[in-house]
């Protein structure tokens, strides 16, 4: 399909029509891309949800947060540690106290959150989102989680009277600040319908992928083969400098052959100078590389490279690594 970069966020799709099933596979599913969309960019107030509750201000929460602002949405947020709702204030963004606050003062709520964990603390916990919910609201989760737990959640809030899509993301910081951000949706038909001009303004495509669990699978395929990827380069820095070759020649060899890649092209340069400045912290691509292993354990799928290369990553975390960028991966193998 040759469309959607990470990287390169605006690199243009070669898709000329809104919405439309593509080859015969078990899941039929729906693409648009906001180029190509018949409804103008920039949603016209109607076609918006009054108020929109945000959960989770990391990384990318904080930036899609501000998209929503920006885009003259109502925007009511929560985060963990609050000076990190600092910044959205400053925007006109309400705060409420609790992720059930939110939900119960708004018409949809998004979550963005670490991990499954912390996820379903925030969607289904104590004081989370489904004990603010109730008919006519609606729940998106963008974490990226496995499709179990967006299961659970889905009959939690759904339990509530509520609607839940479940819309985790590829792309990463930089596309998170510019909205170019790829929506791997599945759940709610209707809510996916509604949520589309959000969706859109944070984000530059959105697939709908049908029943839930299939974005959570999509999600987790894609950066399974991210993160073996990305060891794999490491390995070649590692060993051309081990032979006496410059790694930087090698990184423009790459740019220039049948296996380049905008991750390769953006991160490479600060790889050979061993700095990792971060947009997707290493502890989430081992998380997913270890959730990308369960849903293969569950169809009995053997994904060898996958297996070696969350090792790599453990290894890195045990170095302290964690925070850093995931393309730190190297340090492993130094
Ligand atoms: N960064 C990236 O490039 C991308 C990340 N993702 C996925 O998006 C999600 C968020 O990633 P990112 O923003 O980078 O991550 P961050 O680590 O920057 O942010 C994580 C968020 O989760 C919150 N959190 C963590 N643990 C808990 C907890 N126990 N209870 C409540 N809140 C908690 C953090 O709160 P606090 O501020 O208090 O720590 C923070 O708001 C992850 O699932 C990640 O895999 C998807 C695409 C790209
Ligand atoms: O989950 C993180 C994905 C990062 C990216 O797509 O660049």
């Amino acid at each position: 399909m040759a469309m959607c970069s990470t990287f390169y966020p605006r690199l243009s799709t070669h898709l000329n029509c809104k919405s439309f099933s593509l080859f015969p596979v078990k899941h039929r599913f729906l693409v648009s891309i906001k180029a190509f969309s018949s409804q103008t960019f920039a949603p016209k107030a109607d076609d918006l949800p009054a108020s929109i509750g945000f959960l989770g201000l990391g990384i990318m929460g904080n930036p899609m947060a501000q998209n929503l602002i920006k885009a003259g949405c109502d925007v009511t947020v929560w985060n963990r540690t609050k000076s990190k709702c600092e910044p959205l204030i400053s925007m006109n963004a309400k705060y409420k106290s609790s992720p059930e606050e939110v939900a119960a003062s708004c018409d949809v709520t998004f979550a963005m959150l670490a991990d499954p964990e912390s996820a379903a603390d925030v969607a289904c916990g104590k004081y989370g989102a489904a004990k603010g919910m109730g008919p006519g609201k609606d729940y998106v989760d963008v974490s990226t989680v496995d499709g179990e737990t967006s299961k659970l959640f889905c009959e939690h809030i759904r339990a509530t009277g509520a609607h839940f899509l479940e819309a985790p993301v590829s792309g990463s910081k930089k596309p998170a600040e510019d909205g170019q951000l790829i929506f791997l949706t599945a759940g709610d038909s209707v809510l996916y319908e509604k949520a589309a001009p959000l969706l859109d303004i944070m984000g530059k495509s959105r697939f709908y992928l049908g029943e839930v669990g299939n974005g959570a699978a999509m999600k987790l395929v894609v950066n399974m083969v991210m993160g073996s990827m990305m060891a794999s380069f490491a390995e070649g820095l590692v060993l051309s400098e081990k032979v006496g070759l410059d790694p930087s020649v090698l990184v423009e060899v790459i740019s220039q052959g049948a296996i380049s890649a905008p991750m390769y092209a953006v991160k490479g340069p600060s790889m050979v100078k061993s700095s990792y400045p971060t947009a997707f912290p290493l502890k989430h691509q081992q998380k997913d590389l270890r959730l990308a292993l369960g849903l293969a354990e569950s169809v009995s799928q053997p994904i060898p490279i996958a297996a070696a290369t969350n090792e790599l990553y453990k290894v890195a975390k045990s170095h302290g690594l964690s925070d850093q960028d995931f393309s730190a991966v190297i340090e492993a193998l130094k």
